[in-house]
């Protein structure tokens, strides 16, 4: 997909309207066995019960490391130590134009609590909890890509 920068700072697909893209920061939360951490989205969520990585959207004035410690406290329970971007995806659903900033995160504080209801899974490749977020997905093949797996990257 092609995207622009417009003048008022929204981006806009070739031909068609203005859609706002709301930027969005993801943890891949790693251990040093290569599991890593995925959560299922609460209730009441668009794509309630689908697998993603915990994170959510920059709230103003935000940098993606910010927004990402105050979504991993405030979903998790942990703080994170410094992290920083690893990759960067815009997806396209219906219900938003998402610019999605994935970091991998080696080391946090204090035990996982789900505060929203969550589900957690740690999980290595392939993935065994389904479904998966569609923009979810390419973090996977990006890990793949690294530990030269070879084979479907989840299941279902
Ligand atoms: N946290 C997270 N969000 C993802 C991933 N992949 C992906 O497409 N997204 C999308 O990024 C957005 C994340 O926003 P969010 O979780 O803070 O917000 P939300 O849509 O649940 O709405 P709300 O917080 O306003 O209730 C959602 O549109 C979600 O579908 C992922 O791996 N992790």
């Amino acid at each position: 997909m092609s995207d622009l920068l417009v003048a008022d700072g929204e981006r806009q697909r070739e031909g068609g309207p203005a859609r706002p893209v709301v930027d969005v920061a993801v943890g891949v939360l790693m251990q040093a066995d290569s599991r890593f951490l995925l959560t299922s989205r609460p209730p009441g969520k668009v794509y309630a019960g689908y697998w993603e990585f915990p994170g959510g959207k920059l709230e103003a004035g935000e940098t993606v490391e910010q927004a990402l410690r105050r979504e991993l406290q405030e979903e998790l329970g942990i703080t994170i130590g410094d992290t920083q971007l690893w990759k960067t995806q815009m997806v396209d659903y219906p219900h938003a134009l998402v610019q999605l900033h994935f970091c991998k995160v080696w080391a946090w504080q204090g035990e996982l609590q789900m505060r929203e209801g969550q589900s957690h899974a740690w999980q290595d490749l392939p993935v065994q909890v389904v479904p998966v977020l569609p923009g979810t997905l390419p973090v996977l093949t990006w890990l793949a890509q690294e530990r030269l797996f070879e084979g479907d990257t989840h299941t279902g």
